[in-house]
């Protein structure tokens, strides 16, 4: 695990709102939680660090990537996990969605098989291989879809609310995948303060700003704070 995510100075306006409005930090711990209220710009923070938007001004690096500059290579350090599940499945099967995600690798057939069994091993999928995916409940969906992130082995794993949609068990068993001490990257927009205060570090947006960063128990404090005022 090598290189900072640095933005200097950078603003995203979205039609009239400024979605960011001069966001500089620099990002060197394995898991950062991203909070705030909604429409904060949280999701927008997550989309340009992913290369899904572009700064409207300021740079950002990525472990060394410019998003909007190397598509490619960013593509190779990321994965993603979104709220909705549905929108990343796309094969008919379960392990055939898992395979899907390693086809721009253009490894041997046995190696492809070999990952798609391990990953759905540790996400405990194995029994539902065969599977219609579309037919999966939505906590099992998410494992899905996290799982085919973590297939490709991603430096950096974006998460936006993973677990907005999953009932309690769910819920713990996604933030226990992400959260398990690997050599990836986690950034992870959440509105789940426990889940926050578990990483390692927490940014706080407020209307585009980062109003707050550090220690994931000060941050949550602080957020909590100007939510009573
Ligand atoms: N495509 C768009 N066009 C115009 N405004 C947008 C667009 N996408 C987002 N916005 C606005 O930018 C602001 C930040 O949105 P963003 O989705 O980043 O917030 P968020 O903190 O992730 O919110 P939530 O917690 O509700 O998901 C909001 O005011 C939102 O309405």
């Amino acid at each position: 695990m090598t290189g900072s995510i640095v933005f200097s100075d950078v603003s995203v306006q979205l039609g009239d709102r400024l979605a960011l409005d001069a966001v500089s930090l620099v990002l060197d711990a394995p898991r950062t939680a991203v909070i705030g209220a909604n429409g904060s710009g949280k999701s927008t923070f997550a989309r340009v660090l992913g290369g899904l938007v572009a700064p409207s001004s300021g740079t950002v690096s990525v472990l060394g990537v410019d998003p909007q500059r190397q598509a490619s290579a960013l593509r190779r350090l990321v994965g993603f996990v979104f709220s909705n599940p549905d929108a990343q499945i796309i094969m008919p099967t379960v392990a055939e969605d898992a395979a899907f995600s390693l086809r721009s690798e253009k490894l041997p057939r046995a190696v492809v098989a070999e990952r798609v069994r391990q990953a759905l091993d540790e996400f405990g999928l194995t029994d539902l291989a065969d599977r219609a995916a579309h037919d999966l409940s939505g906590g099992q969906k998410q494992l899905l879809a996290l799982c085919g992130a973590v297939i490709r082995r991603p430096e950096l794993m974006i998460a936006d609310e993973p677990t907005a949609y999953l009932d309690a068990r769910n819920s713990r068993q996604i933030a226990e995948h992400l959260l398990a001490p690997t050599d990836r990257r986690l950034v992870l927009v959440t509105h789940d303060l426990a889940l926050a205060q578990r990483c390692d570090v927490a940014v706080l947006f407020e209307d585009g700003r980062m109003t707050g960063f550090g220690d994931p128990a000060d941050v949550v404090s602080q957020y909590e704070a100007s939510l009573s005022c």
